[in-house]
C-alpha cells in the first residue's frame, strides 16, 4: 500500500480521490474478487463531510451489509489515510453508472470521484424516504391495479364470502399473525386477481406510504431470470426485500421452475421473518400445488388458506345485478336468471355475456329482451348448452306430472295438460338455446307466442306460488344434472 496522506490536514479533492481508490483496492485485496464484487463494487465515495467520509450505495439491503460487516474496516482504513477523518458513513444514495474501468482496472477509481474533486460531495446525500423512492424506482414491483377491482365491486355470496373475509382483515392490518400469508386459491374466472387488486388497492388508500407489490408469478419468473442474465441478483433480492407487502398471483405458473421457486421461497421466508404481509393466488390449494417444493407447500399453508368456491346460482345472479346496475343498463331479470342458470362455467364468462348483451344494446339502440339474448348470444350459450334435449324436457315433465308424452304436441287444451306442457316450453327456452319458433315447431306445430305466452305464464305462476316455483326448480335440477 502506498503512503498515507499523511497529518490531521484536511485532504484535498485530489488527494481524497487518490486515497479512496487505494481504500478500494486494499478492501479488494483483503476480501477477494468475489466478494469484493458481490458487496463493494457498487459503493462510492460522495464526499468528506466535517470529519466523517460519507460512503454510498444504491440499494437499503447493500447499505446495511456493508455498515455491518466492513464499517469498522472501512473507518479504519480511512483513518490510515487521513487522521482527519474519525468515521465513516455508510449511507443509501443513487447508484451512479459502473464506469469501464471498474471491473478490472481500480486505477480508474480516482477518475470516478472527478465530480467528488470538483464539488466535495458527488451528489446530494440520499436519506429517508426520498433515498428509499430512488431505490424502489430502480426495483419498481408495482403493476398497474386495476381500478375497477376493489372492494367495493366485489360481490360477496356464500361462495367467496370466507376469502373475501380474509382478504378485508389483511387489508385493514397487513401482517396480522394468522393471516401471513394470505393463501387465495379457485378455480379459474372466479375473482382471485380481482380480491387481490382490491386487497393492494385498499392497503395503498389506508397507508400511501407503503409499499405494496403486486405481480403474476410470470413476472416474477421474467425479472428473476432478467436479474441472473444481467448480474444483478443482489439489486433484484433488494428490491424485492424493501417492500412491505408482495402479492404475487397465479402462483402454479412456478410448477417446474426450480430455481424460480427456490428464489421465492427465499424472498417469502425474508419477509414474513420481517414481519411484511405476503398475499399469493394460485388455482389449487397448496397441498394441491403438485410441482411446487415442498418446503414451499408448507410454508405457503403456514398462514390462512383461503378457497373461493365454485359460483352459485344465486352469487351469479347478484354479480349479474350489480354489473348491470354499473352499467347503467336495463337488464330484465329474466334475462338475469336466464344466463344465470345457462353460464354456470366461472364469472369472467358470465361477465363477458352481460358484456356482449349490453354493448349490442348500445349499438342498435335497443332494449335487452330475453329473446334477443339468444340471437347475440347464440355461440356463447351453445357452449354451454348442457346437451339437455326438447324430448327429455318433455318426456321428464310428462312423467313428473304424470300425462302422456303425446300430449306434450297434441291440441288438447284442458289445464291439466296445458300447463305441464307450458311449464316444458319454459324449461325447453330455459336450458336449450332453441329459438321460441324452433321450440314451437316440436311442441306440435304451435306458433312461437304461444311459447312465448307459456314463458311468461309460468314465471308469473312462480313468483306467486312457491310451492309451484319449487317443483319447478326441481325439474330443472334434474333435468340438469
Ligand atoms: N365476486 C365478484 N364480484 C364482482 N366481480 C367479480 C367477482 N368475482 C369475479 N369477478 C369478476 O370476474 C372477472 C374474473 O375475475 P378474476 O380475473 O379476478 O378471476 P381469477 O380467479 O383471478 O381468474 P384466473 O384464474 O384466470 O386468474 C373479473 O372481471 C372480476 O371483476
Amino acid at each position: 500500500m502506498e503512503k498515507p496522506a499523511g497529518s490531521g490536514q484536511p485532504l484535498s479533492a485530489a488527494t481524497m480521490g487518490e486515497a479512496w481508490a487505494r481504500i478500494r483496492g486494499r478492501l479488494r485485496e483483503e476480501v477477494g474478487e468475489v466478494e469484493y464484487r458481490t458487496w463493494l463494487r457498487q459503493m462510492t465515495l460522495a464526499g468528506i463531510d466535517g470529519d466523517e467520509a460519507v460512503v454510498v450505495l444504491p440499494t437499503r439491503f447493500l447499505r446495511d451489509w456493508v455498515r455491518s460487516h466492513y464499517g469498522d474496516r472501512l473507518s479504519a482504513l480511512w483513518q490510515q489515510e487521513s487522521p482527519a477523518v474519525r468515521r465513516v458513513d455508510v449511507r443509501l444514495g443513487q447508484q451512479r453508472a459502473v464506469p469501464a474501468g471498474e471491473d478490472g482496472d481500480e486505477a480508474a477509481a480516482p477518475d470516478r470521484e472527478a465530480s467528488a474533486r470538483r464539488t466535495g460531495l458527488a451528489e446530494p446525500l440520499a436519506t429517508g424516504r426520498g433515498a428509499a423512492r430512488v431505490t424502489d424506482a430502480r426495483g419498481d414491483w408495482s403493476a398497474p391495479l386495476d381500478p375497477r377491482f376493489t372492494f367495493d365491486t366485489f360481490v360477496v355470496g356464500k361462495p367467496n364470502e370466507f376469502a373475501h373475509a380474509c382478504a378485508r382483515r389483511v387489508a385493514e392490518k397487513p401482517a396480522l399473525p394468522g393471516f401471513n400469508p394470505l393463501f387465495l386459491y379457485g378455480g379459474v374466472g372466479l375473482g382471485k386477481t380481482h380480491l387481490m387488486h382490491a386487497v393492494a388497492w385498499a392497503i395503498r388508500a389506508g397507508e400511501p406510504s407503503r409499499n405494496v407489490a403486486y405481480m403474476s408469478a410470470e413476472k416474477f419468473m421474467y425479472r428473476f431470470i432478467a436479474a441472473l442474465r444481467s448480474q444483478s441478483t443482489m439489486e433484484f433480492k433488494e428490491s424485492l426485500r424493501s417492500v412491505d407487502v408482495l402479492m404475487v398471483d397465479d402462483l402454479q405458473f412456478l410448477i417446474g421452475k426450480d430455481n424460480t421457486q427456490e428464489e421465492f421461497f427465499h424472498t417469502f421466508n425474508a419477509l414474513v421473518d420481517a414481519g411484511k404481509q405476503i398475499v399469493v393466488s394460485a388455482d389449487k390449494s397448496p397441498s394441491d400445488l403438485n410441482g411446487l417444493e415442498d418446503r414451499l407447500r408448507t410454508r405457503l399453508g403456514c398462514g390462512m388458506v383461503a378457497d373461493i368456491h365454485a359460483t352459485t346460482y344465486e352469487l351469479r345472479l347478484s354479480i349479474l345485478g350489480a354489473k348491470a346496475a354499473a352499467a347503467g343498463v336495463e337488464v330484465p331479470k329474466s334475462v338475469q336468471e336466464y344466463l344465470a342458470h345457462k353460464i354456470t362455467s366461472n364469472i369472467r364468462e358470465l361477465e363477458g355475456a352481460l358484456n356482449r348483451l349490453i354493448a349490442h344494446a348500445n349499438l342498435f339502440g335497443r332494449t335487452i329482451t330475453l329473446d334477443g339474448v339468444q340471437e347475440v348470444l347464440q355461440d356463447i350459450l351453445r357452449a354451454h348448452d348442457r346437451r339437455v334435449t326438447i324430448e327429455e324436457i318433455q318426456r321428464k315433465v310428462a312423467e313428473h306430472y304424470n300425462i302422456r308424452l303425446t300430449d306434450m304436441s297434441s291440441a288438447r287444451r284442458a289445464r291439466a295438460v296445458a300447463r305441464p306442457r307450458q311449464v316444458a316450453m319454459y324449461l325447453a327456452k330455459q336450458l336449450t338455446s332453441r329459438s321460441l319458433p324452433e321450440i314451437g315447431r316440436r311442441f306440435g306445430n304451435r306458433d312461437h307466442t304461444t311459447v312465448m305466452h307459456a314463458v311468461s305464464r309460468i314465471s308469473e305462476l312462480m313468483q306467486a306460488d312457491s310451492a309451484f316455483a319449487e317443483d319447478v326448480e326441481l325439474l330443472r335440477r334434474m333435468l340438469e344434472t
